[in-house]
């Protein structure tokens, strides 16, 4: 199985990193919530590991050819307009299209993970409709069934959750995290550290372009880190239905 191997990798916008020698491992099996506040890095940190944008260091995903990277590694953009009126389906079906010769129709196969995709994201009953005319949050949904339909063992994904309901939001993160336990690789950004806390294995704080805390959700999301990082107070307790964390105050 694929990991996520990224060696003193190092973003510049001009004379400033941006992403400033991060060294970070993540393993097949782990839900890696990355987190951090507007301008951390994240989305930097995401695309120079997939090798979409120029770095100095080394990320193992980066180093593969372009067809060998479609097949490692799913991405799910922050940027989620869908521009292409096809119906939900055919989006969906682009998912396979690392897996498929140019020109070749979807086999059996491909049938079977866009169907299992659609199913995973509760979109069966949209399959036949114009992805352009669905709301923002469906919208949102399509693009992570084309992304899990891919069947990559490396799924790295910027805000994913952003403009989900409540309820979509939470199905979505159990998603994740299902396919963490069975055996794929995530990397999340989020900025909702209740569900980070709740659904990830493990944090990885960014502050100004650095790796600033690494870890289990609890020891991530201390105090002084939220006040150091977030400028924030908070509220952290576990409960018999996980972590429980509510911002309250900035400081
Ligand atoms: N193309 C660019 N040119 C110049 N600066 C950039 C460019 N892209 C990003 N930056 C800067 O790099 C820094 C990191 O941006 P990035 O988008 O990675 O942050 P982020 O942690 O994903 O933030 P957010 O939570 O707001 O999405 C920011 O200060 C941003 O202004």
């Amino acid at each position: 199985m694929t990991g996520l191997s990224l060696s003193h990798l190092s973003v510049h916008r001009g004379p400033c990193p941006v992403v400033d020698d991060v060294t970070l491992e993540v393993k097949p099996g782990e839900c890696v919530g990355l987190i951090g506040p507007n301008g951390a890095g994240k989305t930097t940190l995401m695309r120079a590991a997939l090798g979409l944008i120029a770095h100095k260091g080394d990320s193992s995903i980066a180093r593969l050819s372009s067809a060998e990277r479609a097949r490692a590694a799913a991405w799910l953009p922050q940027m989620r307009e869908i521009a292409w009126p096809v119906s939900v389906e055919t989006l969906v079906g682009l998912g396979r299209t690392p897996h498929m010769g140019p020109a070749q129709r979807p086999g059996p196969l491909d049938r079977a993970a866009i169907d299992a995709a659609l199913a995973r994201m509760e979109l069966a009953q949209f399959a036949g409709r114009r992805a352009t005319a669905l709301s923002g949050g469906e919208q949102a949904r399509v693009l992570i069934a084309r992304a899990l339909a891919q069947e990559a063992p490396v799924l790295i994904a910027d805000e994913p959750i952003a403009g989900l309901d409540p309820a979509h939001q939470i199905t979505t993160m159990r998603i994740f995290s299902d396919l963490a336990a069975e055996g794929r690789l995530v990397l999340v950004a989020l900025h909702d550290l209740g569900l980070a806390a709740r659904f990830c294995t493990r944090l990885v704080l960014m502050h100004r372009g650095r790796l600033v805390a690494d870890g289990e959700p609890a020891d991530v999301l201390n105090s002084d880190n939220l006040a150091r990082v977030f400028g924030l107070r908070a509220f952290m307790a576990e409960t018999e239905d996980g972590p429980v964390f509510q911002p309250l105050e900035v400081v």
